[in-house]
Parts: structure tokens; sequence; C-alpha cells
């Protein structure tokens, strides 16, 4: 199975390059005749780095002109993290394939190695994501929460600079980039709820593209799909954007899923969280069933309020 080269696109962030460049070489390994090449894409979230994310409301901010290139036959596939990709796909592309997934957990990266718990007024923790302000305010109302942008590396330098005390960040991008000895700690999920769909890759494909499918079936795994799906519909059945703060995270024991999610306000003054399980096969049911059973509980108001911030 040997066709015309096939060009893989992605954005130029460190994080970005390794998980095309894992694909890739997956993908090289697989089919050791074919020919791959990465191409990079620049992104409106990759140009926009002097406001918070939160406050940007883009929803395809990390993904439009990957997508772009990808109609326009500039490359025959994006690699992503799964979430930064809105819940529905546009016309014409697809959720090709969805790699294992790798650690789901948020970090801890603390510069002097105090936990949350420990920190005090004095204390400052960088984030910029809604959810995970919401959770960190919850666990510790006294810590001052402030915003960061930038990559990894970016963040890591402003932390040693004094710009914060702590941060929290996803585990899977701290890994990836070789930063283990960073961590200073992983958060449980019952205990800080991680983002739905973080830790997992995704490859989108234009619909129909039997060549490029055929290729990257071998990527697959099919548990992930399972648990990525909950999550997913989950925050679809709520609307939510990486601007609300909402998390959720799937587990599968046998063929039994089991997702809880959550819904916060931004203080951390209010919290709701739910749980809901059934077969593996019926993920985005549960997934919606979880959201409409989350709304009963009074999400809507917390979601409404959010909105008028
Ligand atoms: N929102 C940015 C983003 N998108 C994916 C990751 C990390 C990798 C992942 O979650 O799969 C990150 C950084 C972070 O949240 O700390």
């Amino acid at each position: 199975m040997t066709t015309a080269t096939i060009r893989i696109g992605t954005r130029g962030s460190k994080l970005a390059l390794y998980q095309a460049n894992l694909v890739k070489s997956k993908l090289e390994e697989a089919y050791p005749e074919q020919s791959f090449e990465i191409v990079i894409i620049s992104t409106k979230g990759d140009k926009i780095l002097d406001v918070a994310l939160s406050k940007i409301g883009d929803k395809g901010l990390f993904t439009k002109e990957l997508e772009h290139a990808l109609f326009g036959n500039e490359v025959d596939m994006c690699v992503h993290s799964l979430k930064d990709l809105p819940t529905v796909f546009p016309e014409g592309a697809q959720l090709g394939a969805i790699l294992e997934r790798a650690e789901f957990k948020d970090a801890w990266v603390s510069k002097d190695g105090l936990s949350l718990e420990e920190m005090n007024e004095t204390h400052k923790v960088a984030t910029s994501s809604l959810r995970r302000i919401a959770q960190v305010k919850r666990i510790n109302p006294k810590v001052e929460v402030v915003d960061i942008r930038g990559n990894v590396d970016t963040r890591l330098r402003k932390m040693r600079d004094g710009h914060c005390d702590a941060m929290v960040m996803a585990g899977a991008g701290l890994i990836r980039l070789g930063y283990n000895s960073e961590i200073t700690q992983l958060f449980e999920p019952e205990y800080l709820i991680p983002a739905c769909g973080q830790g997992a890759i995704a490859i989108e494909t234009r619909e129909n593209d039997n060549r490029i499918q055929q290729f990257i079936n071998v990527l697959h795994c099919n548990q992930t799909y399972h648990k990525i799906t909950a999550e997913r519909s989950f925050l679809n059945e709520l609307e939510g954007g990486c601007q609300i703060p909402i998390g959720a995270y799937a587990t599968i024991e046998g063929d039994e899923l089991t997702l809880t999610g959550l819904v916060a306000l931004p203080d951390g003054t209010k919290e709701l969280r739910a749980t809901e399980s059934g077969k593996s096969v019926d993920a985005e049911k549960i997934g919606r069933k979880l959201g409409q059973k989350i709304i009963t509980l009074g999400a809507h108001d917390i979601l409404t309020q959010v909105r008028n911030i």
C-alpha cells in the first residue's frame, strides 16, 4: 500500500510537533514503504498571545486554519490535542482516529514544592482555564489565581521569573515534552476533574477519504474512543467550550463505562457534579444523559451566570 506522500498537518508549537511526530513515526512503523511528511500551519490561537483564552471565546481557535488546509488539500490529516477540538466537526471533516490516551490528569507544578492545600493569601497560582480556576478556588479559596499564556516552556520560565508560585497544567503536555520532573503532583481526577478529552490525541480527516482512513486505522484505540465520546457528548449537551468551567472523565471496567462530570462557577463558590454509567458502546448516550442530569441539578443557572460575567 504505497501512494503519494501523506501530509500531516499540525500547529507549530513544541507540543503539537511532538504529537504530530508521534503519529508520523507510528505510521512509518506500520507502513515502512510509505512516505509521510509534517506540514506546519499557524493558527489564530498561536498568534493571539496577549489575551486570556477564556476571553477570546472562539471555539475553533487552535483548529480552523488546520481544517482550512485539510479542505484545500494542502494536508491529508490534522493532528490535534482532542481537548482543543470543538465537539462538532465542520461539514466535510471527521474524527478519523483517536490514539490511546496517555495521562489525562491535571498536574500541579509548584516552584518550591508546596501543595495547593498548603498555600495562603500570599501565593499566586497561574492558569487561564476557568475549569481549573474554579477547582483551585474550591480546594483553597485563599490563593490568588493569575492568568498565564504561552507554551509549556514559556510558562515554566514565567514561574521561575516570579509570575506565580505554582501552576496547574495538563500532565500529558508536561510528560510529552519531558518535563516529568517539574510535576510536583498529579491531581486525582475526582479531586480536580480534567477537561473533556484531556490527554488524547486526535486525527482529523476529510470525510470519505478512504485512502487516508485505511492508513490511520492502525492508530485507533477503541477504549479511548468510548471514553472521549462520553466526555464530549456531555460537553456538547451543555454547549460548552473552553470558556466555561466544565470537566468530565470516563473510566472503563470490563465493558462498563462510568462518566463523572462537573459544572462550576469560576469563583469556586458553587459546583455541581454527577455520575452516570452504562455500556461502553452507549458512550454517547451516557454523555447526553449525564448532561441532562446535571442540568436538572441546576447547571443552566451556573452557565447563565458564567456567560454574563
Ligand atoms: N489548552 C491548551 C492545551 N491543549 C492540550 C494541552 C495538553 C495536552 C492534552 O491535554 O492533551 C494543553 C495544555 C494544558 O492544558 O496545560
